[in-house]
């Protein structure tokens, strides 16, 4: 199992890093435009195999995509971070360009790989690849929802005083400060909802935090998060190389699912070795669909402003 990564910048190094403690690949190949900067990481990454215990092979190149021939699944985490204060959205100019280059160029030495957008404007970047390669939709993915799952769970925990293993929660709909939507109503702590320990004022709070913890993140760090979009990929990754089955929340291309066409966005999929494996449709109230057009009203506005 080949997986190439590029951009090794804090996502991409973050990737390759969880990546390769997890024990599942062969080799990783990390791909950055910045001379040596790739080769750097993965030489830097490899010098923790022996202490971390893993067989993984990380290697890195400058811009030569002869190297990513043969991968089974790209991550591409290639583009500019936003700053305090800026929304993910106005990142499209700068790297709608990268994105579309990174992905023809993939898919020209691997034309059987599997890709994960991690860039942002994630939904709109997972349309645009969707858009210039013609590739079959379960080979095109997008990762967010995993993320901002993740970033539910955190701050359940904290609402409820629990260990987060105690909770699970999910978050559809697009990956952007307004358009997530926690579904807080299926959200439980050991199999019973959370609505029956938090109060609905709580639980607001709790998706409130939710939608913007990249947001917060970034005014702390002053650019944006890595550790957890690193832990989030390779989760997915590993559902797809150990064709686990497994449910994560995705940005994927929709043809009628969840009423909606000709956009990506975040639904709950199956992911294995094709990829997505299958659109799993769940029951939503009046309310929680009206959201999700929302958000879908959002990502069609940014995939607006794409020239292909
Ligand atoms: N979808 C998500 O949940 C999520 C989570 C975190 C970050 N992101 C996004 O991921 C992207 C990367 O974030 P980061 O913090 O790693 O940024 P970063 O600046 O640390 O790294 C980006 C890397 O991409 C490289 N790069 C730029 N153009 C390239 C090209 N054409 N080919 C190959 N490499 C190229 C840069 O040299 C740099 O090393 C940003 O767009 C960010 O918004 C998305
Ligand atoms: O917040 C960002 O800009 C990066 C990423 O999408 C995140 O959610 O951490």
């Amino acid at each position: 199992m080949k997986i190439t990564i590029v951009g090794a910048g804090a996502v991409g190094a973050s990737c390759a890093e969880y990546i390769a403690i997890k024990n599942f690949a062969s080799e990783v190949m990390l791909l950055d435009i910045k001379e040596g900067y790739a080769e750097g990481k993965a030489m830097d990454l490899m010098q923790t195999a022996s202490l971390n215990g893993f067989d993984t092979k990380l290697t890195g190149v400058t811009s030569d995509y002869s190297k990513t021939a043969g991968s089974d699944i790209a991550v591409i985490t290639s583009g500019i971070p936003r700053k305090p204060g800026m929304t993910r959205e106005e990142l499209i100019g700068i790297n709608a360009g990268i994105v579309k280059d990174v992905s023809s160029n993939l898919i020209k030495h691997s034309p059987n790989v599997i890709l994960m957008v991690v860039s942002n404007p994630m939904d709109t970047m997972t349309y645009l690849v969707h858009k210039v390669t013609g590739l079959p939709k379960n080979r095109i993915i997008g990762m967010g929802g995993a993320l901002d799952s993740a970033r539910f769970k955190y701050r359940l925990a904290e609402a409820l005083e629990a260990p987060i293993s105690d909770v699970d929660g999910m978050v559809i709909g697009g990956h952007s400060d307004t358009g997530m939507v926690p579904l807080t109503r299926h959200a439980t702590r050991n199999s019973i909802k959370v609505s029956e320990f938090l109060s609905d004022e709580r639980l607001t709070q709790v998706a409130e935090d939710t939608k913007v913890g990249g947001a917060t993140l970034t005014k702390l760090l002053g650019t944006s998060a890595w550790y957890a979009p690193g832990a989030a990929v390779s989760g997915m990754v590993q559902a797809i190389a150990c064709d686990q089955k497994k449910m994560f929340p995705c940005s994927t291309f929709l043809e009628g699912e969840y009423g909606l066409k000709d956009i990506c966005i975040g639904v709950p999929v199956i992911l294995g070795k094709n990829g997505i494996e299958n659109i799993v449709g769940i029951d939503l109230t009046d309310a929680e669909k009206a959201k999700i057009q929302e958000s879908a009203e959002g990502v069609r506005k940014t995939n607006g402003l794409l020239q292909f």
